[in-house]
């Protein structure tokens, strides 16, 4: 991260290597933010082309990279990217690389505070691995009791949400000390007030993406491409246009550490089984009366929909079985035995085979 400069590149010398973070990347070129501690003459930034070996290797660049620049052009403030430093993480859907957070925007009010949406946005902003941040905005629209509601609510879920009111001016430096010195993703459904929340946050907003010409000048309403934006204490901020409609992708039998209170549950104790879905198997640790049980039993479907389909289209023989129907041989799909519901009988003898392996081990 921007912050954090290298030995190496605190070395004021003419040999160290030029070191920038991407800000923006639309077609060939690459906004590049060069490091305070860079020998750069009268220059923030420069836009970047790549250089044909980083293409050839494969080798994507993201917005967030932090990458090495040479043949620097300062008088035209161009340059090239011939190396892209190890990341610390990565975000495919948006593409984002060293992002620390995400900070999940949501309305409590116009439009309404939808638990089930919420609850899919916090569970596939946890699945990114990444930190998760909640911020209610709107929190004019509400009274102190109703906030107070909704905050022992999401207390229950393991969150703790900032309520802001970017109307009225209340909780935005509390969130500008969240963004500090990191690289944090906004993302939230449509009409929360990120465009607003961000404006609150860097007054200079428009002016920044103004002042870039050319290649780069269309401006955060595009969702083509992700844009980072300079907070004015330092850290980075993503808007995260394809962020809007989460679809549950995750491994089936990773579901669970997405939610605090299931994670919870499990540090507490285990389930019986390894493999455990937290459905009806017995003696399982995580189903139980948390609020949020029920949300996880729709995500799981999806996610085990999501999953089949995936094998399906991975392994195409090993998903449809040969059937002979008057004379005729053809394939028929074959349903994953993995993640269907067993019936009492089949749970029975599953049980019974479990026990039966773990006798003879
Ligand atoms: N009452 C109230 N309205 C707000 C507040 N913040 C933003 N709004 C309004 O909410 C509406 C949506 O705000 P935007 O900032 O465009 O929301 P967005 O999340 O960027 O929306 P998309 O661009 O569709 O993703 C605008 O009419 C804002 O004026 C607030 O704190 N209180
Ligand atoms: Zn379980």
């Amino acid at each position: 991260m921007s912050n954090e400069a290298t030995s190496n590149e605190r070395l004021n010398d003419a040999d160290a290597p030029l070191i920038g973070t991407v800000l923006a990347v639309q077609a060939n070129y690459c906004q590049v933010r060069l490091n305070p501690s860079s020998l750069a003459p009268h220059r923030s930034s420069l836009l970047c082309t790549r250089r044909a070996r980083l293409k050839k290797l494969g080798q994507q660049v993201m917005v967030g990279d932090r990458v090495e620049i040479v043949e620097p052009d300062w008088a035209g403030g161009r340059g090239a990217i011939a190396g892209v430093l190890p990341r610390k993480s990565q975000l495919d859907r948006p593409p984002i690389a060293n992002a620390e957070q995400i900070l999940l925007v949501f309305a409590l009010a116009e439009p309404p505070l939808e638990p089930y949406q919420l609850s899919r946005f916090l569970v596939k902003a946890e699945s990114t691995g990444l930190g998760v941040r909640l911020c209610f905005n709107k929190s004019d629209l509400l009274t102190l009791e109703q906030q107070q509601q909704w905050r022992d609510r999401l207390q229950q879920w393991g969150y703790q949400p900032v309520f802001i009111s970017i109307r009225d001016g209340i909780g935005i430096s509390e969130v500008r000390d969240l963004l500090k010195l990191r690289i944090s993703a906004v993302a939230g459904p449509s009409g929360v007030g990120k465009s607003s929340l961000i404006n609150a946050l860097i007054p200079t907003v428009h002016l920044r993406t103004n002042e870039v010409s050319g290649k780069l000048s269309r401006g955060r309403h595009t969702t083509r491409h992700v844009e980072l934006f300079t907070l004015p204490d330092g850290g980075l901020l993503a808007d995260t246009p394809g962020f809007n409609q989460p679809d549950l992708t995750c491994h089936p039998h990773e579901l669970a550490n997405y939610f605090p209170e299931a994670r919870q549950r499990l540090a507490q104790q285990s389930c019986q089984f390894s493999d455990c879905l937290h459905r009806n198997e017995p003696n399982c640790a995580v189903r139980g009366d948390w609020e949020r049980y029920e949300h996880y039993l729709a995500f799981l479907e999806e996610a085990i929909a999501y999953q089949e389909q995936i094998n399906q289209q991975a392994d195409p023989e090993s998903s449809l079985k040969l059937k002979t129907k008057r004379g005729k041989r053809q394939y028929e799909p074959k349903l994953d035995t993995k993640y269907r519901q067993h019936s009492r009988r089949t749970q029975h003898q599953a049980l019974e085979q479990l026990y039966q392996e773990a006798e003879e081990s």
